[in-house]
């Protein structure tokens, strides 16, 4: 409350035109409000009500005296309308946080969800920018991807983010590498099975595992259901921490080790060391985050370590994990191909 008052009384809040420029960045309230309208589903519960603001706090589980004042707020930033009667209603820019609106946002806004939460965690940036710590974990005591395990919704989430495809140019590892001699694969961190789908059907005598979380290995069993692969592309819940499965010719890393730091991913080479030990080869697929987007790598340092990593880097990191460089494939602007085998039987 003294807060808000010397606030008010601030000559900055008053005054200097570049200082409430500044203050209209920094605010927290409006976009906290937005996100709890979209929590809520304030919109689908808008369009539903007939008007009995207590009924309204009943089925959003609010108390209904905050629930008026968040409404009225959410009226003054044009999301609502209110009329004579106190009837509120949805405007043009609010009608994207309705559930089946084509546009909808309400999903990617709740703080219940998988993103909305990643970006509530933005607040502890400080203490990303001094530590290189996500400030994911430092809020929630874990990693983006044990949250994206910890719920079926997450993962859900996570699908229909992805379902634009073949993204992050996996037609580089489709193209570049000679799959026609590759008998099986593992796919270690194979997430939705979109790679490893598109793998067995244009090679039509691979067979393929996906190793990944438990809710994540649902939706690519479902993924090859769907598209007739369950004869040749399993989906095993594991971890790359773990051992994985052994003796295929392929262990595919494709954009895992830039979600983690440098011993973490020497880890998980290791066991893809082992696991391919002493004929299969190792193949790192990784990713080059875009360094010119500051926005988008700010995002992501936030949420996981994500280190864009040198070709040497790399090397540097297999070869600490008992791997000697085979191939080096194409480095495009977003993908490194590396082939590694086992340096010890
Ligand atoms: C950035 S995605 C990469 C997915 C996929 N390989 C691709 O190229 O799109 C990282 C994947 O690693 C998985 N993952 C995270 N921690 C894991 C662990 N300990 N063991 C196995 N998979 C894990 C996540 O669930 C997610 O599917």
């Amino acid at each position: 409350m003294f807060g808000v008052v010397i606030r008010m009384g601030n000559p900055v809040m008053d005054g200097g035109t570049a200082g409430r420029t500044l203050m209209g960045m920094a605010d927290l309230l409006r976009p906290s409000a937005v996100r709890a309208a979209a929590t809520l589903r304030l919109a689908d519960h808008v369009a539903a009500s007939s008007g009995n603001l207590e009924e309204m706090a009943e089925r959003t589980g609010t108390r209904p005296e905050l629930l008026d004042v968040l409404l009225r707020y959410l009226v003054d930033i044009g999301l609502f309308r209110r009329d004579a009667s106190g009837q509120y209603g949805i405007t043009d820019l609010g009608t994207p946080l309705l559930e089946n609106s084509p546009e909808s946002v309400r999903r990617h806004l709740s703080v219940d969800g998988l993103f909305g939460r990643a970006d509530a965690a933005l607040i502890g940036l400080t203490h990303t920018i001094r530590t290189g710590e996500p400030c994911h974990v430092a809020t929630f005591g874990h990693g983006y991807w044990e949250a994206v395990n910890e719920s079926p919704e997450f993962a859900e989430a996570l699908q229909h983010a992805d379902e634009s495809g073949l993204s992050w140019d996996m037609e580089t590892i489709l193209e570049s590498y000679n799959w026609s001699d590759v008998d099986s694969v593992v796919d270690v961190g194979g997430h939705n099975g979109t790679l490893l789908a598109e793998l067995a059907l244009r090679n039509p005598g691979l067979r393929g595992t996906l190793v990944d979380l438990t809710n994540v290995v649902e939706v690519a069993r479902r993924k090859f259901s769907a598209q007739r692969l369950d004869d040749r592309c399993e989906a095993v819940v594991g971890s790359f921490f773990e051992p994985l499965p052994t003796g295929a010719d392929v262990y595919l890393l494709s954009a895992i080790l830039a979600d983690w730091s440098d011993e973490q991913a020497v880890e998980i080479l290791r066991r893809c060391a082992e696991a391919a030990n002493p004929h299969g080869r190792v193949l790192l697929a990784e990713v080059n985050m875009p360094m010119h987007d500051a926005y988008l790598e700010l995002w992501i340092r936030a949420t996981m370590p994500a280190p864009v990593r040198e070709v040497s880097e790399l090397v540097a990191l297999a070869e600490r994990a008992g791997l000697r460089l085979t191939w080096e494939g194409p480095v495009t602007q977003v993908r490194s191909m590396l082939e590694f085998a086992p340096t010890t039987p």
